[in-house]
């Protein structure tokens, strides 16, 4: 399933004394089987973005298709379910809206709220507690009585058994261990791989854009800044330093590198191997290129 936003603008509180436009003229694509990054500085819009993915929040101008659905500023939108259904957000802390008193039940509850058997709902949280690496036993437990880790994986789950065609992850690692971090995104992107699940991932961190994306779209005051893929986007790394953004440390060391030797590399590489490499090639030519 495509998602497409098409000039969109959003304001908070339209037509009221605290209206805020949050974006404006924002255009983005998300084939069918791709893998999205949206980074941008805080209040640059992402979230926004984010949940217009879904309907949840519905364009103040311009339009939104979903699928074939299409969401249209100034129009009365009426059974969202459909889209809903098929869209799943893993929003920041996702275990805050975890309540149900066994780790089954909450992960049951999304697919019966949108009509789903209790048998199918139970099959489903089955699965997808496997798809998240935690044994069934956990299943029958408290969710309050689990790590933060695992609590995380079960509100992660409890989106999965949506079975949704399109994930869209809100910082899905924030507070998370490094080694938790670097679990739960490979998770998300086996997924991605494996079942051809179109992903949107909103991320503070350039590492992981980089690392799992195929395209970036760089928002910055409320607008799409630029968009690329990740070699497109970090090749002009001043560019996002200027915003106030970090660069993977990759590219950051050839910045460093160029300004200690006061030349320049022919390309920037997101690649350590082909860094060693110029750098080795550098090095041969006496520090020039
Ligand atoms: N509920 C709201 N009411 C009014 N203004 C809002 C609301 N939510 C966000 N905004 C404003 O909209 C703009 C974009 O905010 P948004 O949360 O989309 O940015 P963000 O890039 O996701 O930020 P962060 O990285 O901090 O999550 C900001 O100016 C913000 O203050």
């Amino acid at each position: 399933m495509d998602i497409s936003l098409k000039n969109v603008e959003y304001r908070y509180q339209a037509d009221s004394p605290f209206e805020r436009l949050a974006i404006s003229d924002v255009s983005i694509d998300v084939p069918s089987g791709t893998y999205l990054a949206v980074i941008g500085h805080t209040g640059s819009g992402k979230s926004t973005v984010l949940q217009h993915l879904n309907a949840l929040l519905k364009p103040t101008k311009g339009s939104v298709w979903i699928g074939s659905r299409e969401i249209r500023a100034g129009r009365k939108e009426k059974n969202l379910k459909g889209v809903r259904e098929k869209v799943g957000i893993v929003f920041q802390f996702p275990e805050h809206q975890l309540f149900e008193e066994t780790v089954e039940k909450d992960i049951m509850f999304g697919p019966m709220n949108f009509g789903v058997t209790e048998q199918e709902a139970k099959a489903r949280a089955r699965a997808s507690i496997s798809l998240v690496g935690l044994p069934e036993e956990i299943l029958e437990k408290s969710p309050f009585d689990l790590s933060g880790g695992q609590m995380r994986r079960v509100a992660i789950a409890g989106v999965l058994a949506m079975e949704p065609e399109v994930i869209v992850l809100d910082e899905p690692t924030a507070g998370l261990d490094p080694r938790g971090r670097k679990e739960i995104m490979d998770l998300f992107y086996s997924l991605h791989k494996k079942r051809n699940l179109s992903t949107v991932l909103v991320t503070h961190s350039m590492e992981d854009a980089a690392r799992y994306a195929d395209d970036i779209v760089v928002m910055h005051q409320g607008k799409v800044f630029t968009k690329g893929t990740p070699d497109e986007i970090f090749s002009n790394p001043k560019a996002l330093i200027e915003l106030g953004l970090d660069v993977p440390e990759v590219v950051g060391l050839q910045l460093m590198i160029e300004e200690a030797f006061g030349t320049k590399f022919k390309k920037i590489s997101l690649s350590e191997d082909e860094l060693a490499e110029m750098v080795a090639e550098f090095m041969e030519g006496g520090g020039r290129q």
